[in-house]
């Protein structure tokens, strides 16, 4: 798919109510907090606490899950490489609205592709991307299949699944890792808390 764009004759329109004043309405910073990892690795289960700490701190922030979006905005699109890489940037951008509007946006797709990944942090303003990579090894992933899906793509009755035959290319640089701790997984309010913190140290949560 094209990401070139084929618009032509078109202009910017400014508002008088900017992002700042919506900052300053809601009490927070706009940002994106990015989640990436396998399938089973737990992104959407930190994302929904994640969300559920934001809210009782008295945060807005707002899930845009992989699974979830492909029921909708992105239901046309399939697996392979130019796919996946269609959905990214879709997510990427509709990201990079929410946080316009002040809001945390908290994304959790596979998004198994480096430069995709890095597409979607080039698209906000410096330091309000934040990635949050699940470093959970494929055997943990595996040993939990609470979708069966490893278990189909094992038998081959899926093709070009994530971590089996199709890659997973971890970050180099992302601001957050969460990973197992001597072997035991941390609890999902552990991890959401640590995310929070960060938010906070940086001063997301509060505005000005
Ligand atoms: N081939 C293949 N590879 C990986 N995952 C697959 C595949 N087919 C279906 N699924 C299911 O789709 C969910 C991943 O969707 P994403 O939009 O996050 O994927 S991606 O970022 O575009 O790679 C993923 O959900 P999660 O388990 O929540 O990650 C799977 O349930
Ligand atoms: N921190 C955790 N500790 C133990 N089990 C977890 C944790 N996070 C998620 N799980 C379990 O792992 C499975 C996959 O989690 P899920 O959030 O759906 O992963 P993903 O969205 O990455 O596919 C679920 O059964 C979930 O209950």
């Amino acid at each position: 798919m094209s990401t070139v764009a084929n618009s032509t004759n078109i202009f910017w329109h400014e508002c008088p109510v900017g992002k700042l004043d919506r900052q300053k309405l809601i009490n927070q910073r706009g940002c994106v907090v990015w989640i990436t990892g396998l399938s089973g690795s737990g992104k959407s289960t930190l994302a929904c606490s994640l969300g559920r700490e934001l809210h009782s701190r008295g945060n807005l922030s707002y899930i845009l899950d992989g699974d979830n979006l492909r029921h909708g905005l992105n239901m046309d699109l399939g697996f392979k490489a130019e796919d996946r890489t269609e959905n990214i940037r879709r997510v990427g951008e509709v990201s990079k609205l929410f946080a316009d509007a002040g809001v945390i946006c908290i994304a959790s797709l596979i998004s198994p592709y480096r430069k995709d990944r890095d597409a979607c942090r080039a698209m906000l303003p410096d330091g309000s991307f934040i990635e949050v990579f699940m470093n959970m090894p494929l055997e943990v992933c595996e040993e939990r299949d609470s979708k069966g899906l490893y278990k189909l793509a094992r038998a081959g009755k899926i093709k070009g699944f994530t971590g089996i035959d199709d890659p997973y290319e971890p970050p180099l640089n992302c601001e957050i890792e969460l990973q197992l701790d001597n072997g035991i997984c941390p609890t999902p309010l552990a991890m959401a808390g640590q995310v929070a913190s960060y938010l906070e140290d940086k001063g997301f949560l509060h505005y000005p």
